[in-house]
């Protein structure tokens, strides 16, 4: 582990009364989560729920109208730059595009944290990528650029760069996303691998049910800026709540409460009076 400190608390992740708004608009309400360490927690909900705000505001992109964040036991709105800086070494993003360098080969977006943050020689930065590029099974591949990467190469690569400091913590956003269902399982596999034999805690944000069912241990549902539920994946599955259940069943509540109003959606309006005047 490279500049690793020790801390006491048992959680990974400790958000407490989190307002957040963009310009006059509240956009999380009261966001209480917590993740532990070792455990993965997967933040879903609908789109415009607030997820990417949240992931922001964990990563400290964004500060909070009100609330408290702790990451690895650090209170993100007391630090200073340079307690920031620290942290960051402590912890890993993969983001959903991959956000690698274009003009950079992989070996080198991999090498890049190592380069930055420490003052290793470049000798054991080569081994430390190479394994790195052999935790993802991208062993070989260290000398091409992104663009001559697949989709799910790409999303890899982008855990690799996100893992190469040994963080405790990592955050991964639509790790699955844009993938077919083949490959995104074997994301799946290497995050819950990650977790298993690194002991990272994770915290995954996505849209992706199938995934969420596999590799979560407990789920946070956000629905309009609140949290809906946070649970394990088994009790989530066996809600009873209809906001929960809609998720779940990839249903509208504009379905649930007004079927012709979804119709006349789909189908447009002449269509949706068409509908009407068959069923009066
Ligand atoms: N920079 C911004 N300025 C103003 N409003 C924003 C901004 N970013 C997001 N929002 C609004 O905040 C709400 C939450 O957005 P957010 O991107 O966090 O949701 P999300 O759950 O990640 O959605 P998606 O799954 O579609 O990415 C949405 O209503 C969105 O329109």
């Amino acid at each position: 582990m490279v500049g690793r400190k020790d801390n006491a608390s048992a959680n990974s992740v400790e958000v407490v009364a989190l307002n957040t708004h963009y310009g006059d608009r509240q956009i999380l309400h009261n966001v209480n989560v917590t993740v532990k360490k070792g455990e993965i927690m997967v933040i879903m909900g609908g789109s415009g729920s607030g997820k990417t705000t949240l992931l922001n505001h964990l990563l400290g992109l964004l500060s909070p109208s009100s609330g408290t964040i702790r990451i690895l036991g650090q209170d993100l709105g007391g630090l200073t730059p340079l307690e920031h800086q620290r942290l960051r070494t402590r912890t890993g993003v993969a983001f959903q595009s991959g956000a690698l360098f274009s003009s950079m080969s992989i070996g080198d977006n991999i090498a890049l944290p190592l380069r930055e943050h420490t003052k290793l020689d470049e000798t054991t930065i080569g081994i430390m990528t190479r394994l790195k590029l052999e935790v993802v099974s991208l062993a070989g591949f260290e000398d091409l650029k992104p663009a001559e990467l697949s989709g799910g190469m790409i999303k890899r690569a982008a855990l690799a760069r996100a893992i190469v400091m040994d963080p405790e913590l990592l955050f991964c956003d639509e790790p699955s996303a844009g993938l077919d269902p083949v490959v995104a399982s074997s994301i799946d596999d290497l995050i819950l691998r990650l977790r298993d034999a690194m002991g990272m805690s994770i915290v995954v944000v996505t849209h992706d049910l199938d995934s969420t069912f596999k590799i979560a241990d407990r789920i946070c549902v956000l629905d309009r800026g609140k949290v809906l539920a946070l649970d394990t994946v088994e009790a989530i599955r066996a809600s009873t709540d209809i906001r929960i259940q809609n998720l779940l069943n990839r249903r509208t509540e504009e379905a649930e409460l007004d079927p012709d109003a979804y119709l006349r959606r789909l189908l447009g309006p002449g269509a949706a009076q068409t509908n009407g005047a068959n069923r009066s």
